[in-house]
């Protein structure tokens, strides 16, 4: 394993990664996957204890980064996205916690991806390889033996971040000794490979444009009908546009204007292909691997990963608890509901 620069040293330029960040460290290592050089761009907070005891990996979802806390800024194209916690007071409090966020693998935020440079020396654009939830998990544990990180005191993730968590928890068992997942499904189901299936065909038809299309139809899985009916219902905005209409226009620009299409694509397809129980007897054995203890929480008006998924993967763990997040705002509820995930992670942490 190679070493990588650590925070102040030049960046690499492809992928997006960029300066560090007053509120936390940016750096990056770099490794080999079978087949794939590989370099993971990550941040941490906090200072890992002598007796490397209170480590916390925070897995973010498709479009996000390792920016998990910190205003938006040069480098940062959205503001920390569980700002609310991450800091002093909050449950994830860099005096008692380790808190490591890597970018995923297949991403455009620094970690090795479409956007990055092959051995031959152009990006590796659509010849990028496929990758699975797993390889993205192999990644980092790498990350995790570089860190000196046997076991993480806790691993949480929402939405495909809790698809990797749940993965970590059961590929392996020993190094996970608590677990959040949250709005994530234990396999993608023929409904989301549905969706995924139309956001796909737009991307090949028109990368750009077409990840703009992908956007404006994830988006609204990400949302529910009575909040676009009470927001928007059926207004006309001076443009001539509905302005639910615009509303998906400005997510679409901006995902566009910081987002690689060939990532969506690849992380997308990760995402079909995710399924816990895949070559381990099914669903309900892989989860009987499971020995840390488990928080699974669903939101209630979730459209695109239902409380019921949620409710399968809490009864296939031994002692997990299963909780429900009561928003208006479906599955980005994950990131809009704070308070609720802050008290959820605090009571996985607590006594942990
Ligand atoms: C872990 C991760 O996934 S990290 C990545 C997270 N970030 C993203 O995914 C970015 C995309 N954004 C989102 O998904 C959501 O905005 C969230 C979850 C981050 C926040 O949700 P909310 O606070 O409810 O924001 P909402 O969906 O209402 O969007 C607000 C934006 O829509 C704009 N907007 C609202 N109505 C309209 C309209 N009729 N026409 C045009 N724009 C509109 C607002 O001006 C605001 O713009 P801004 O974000 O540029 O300031
Ligand atoms: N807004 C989130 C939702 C997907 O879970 C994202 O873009 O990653």
């Amino acid at each position: 394993m190679r070493i990588g620069s650590t925070v102040g040293e030049t960046p690499p330029a492809a992928g997006g990664w960029r300066e560090g960040d007053p509120n936390g460290r940016r750096l990056w290592f770099t490794g080999e996957l079978p087949g794939l050089p590989l370099r993971i761009a990550y941040e941490t907070w906090g200072t890992l204890n002598a007796a490397r005891s209170n480590a916390v990996l925070v897995l973010h979802a498709l479009t996000g980064d390792s920016h998990v806390a910190g205003p938006a800024g040069p480098g940062h194209p959205t503001p920390g996205w569980w700002d609310g916690l991450v800091g002093p007071g909050r449950a994830l409090d860099p005096a008692e916690w380790f808190v490591v966020a890597p970018n995923v693998l297949g991403g455009c935020q620094g970690t090795t991806g479409p956007s990055s440079t092959a051995p031959d020396g152009r990006p590796w654009g659509r010849r990028f390889p496929a990758v699975t939830v797993r390889d993205q998990v192999a990644a980092e544990v790498l990350l995790a033996d570089f860190l000196g990180i046997s076991a993480w005191a806790a691993v949480l993730g929402g939405s495909m971040g809790g698809m990797r968590a749940l993965e970590w928890a059961v590929s392996v068992p020993d190094r996970v000794q608590s677990l959040l997942v949250l709005a994530a499904p234990a396999a993608s189901t023929a409904e989301h490979i549905a969706l995924a299936s139309a956001q796909l065909h737009a991307i090949a038809l028109d990368p750009v444009r077409g990840m703009g299309v992908a956007r404006r139809i994830a988006h609204l899985s990400y949302r529910t009908e009575p909040e676009l009916a009470a927001r928007f219902g059926r207004r006309v905005q001076e443009d001539g546009r509905y302005a639910v209409e615009s509303y998906l226009d400005h997510h679409a620009d901006k995902l566009v204007r910081r987002f690689d299409p060939d990532s969506y694509a690849v992380l997308t397809r990760a995402m079909n292909g995710h399924d816990v129980g895949a070559g381990r007897g099914g669903v309900r054995a892989a989860l009987s691997r499971v020995t840390a203890r488990t928080v699974v929480a669903g939101i209630d008006s979730d459209r695109l990963y239902p409380l019921a998924q949620q409710e399968e993967i809490a009864a296939g763990i031994a002692g997990a608890e299963f909780r429900v997040v009561t928003s208006p705002y479906g599955h980005d509820a994950f990131l809009i509901e704070v308070d609720q995930v802050g008290a959820l992670v605090g009571e996985l942490l607590k006594d942990g």
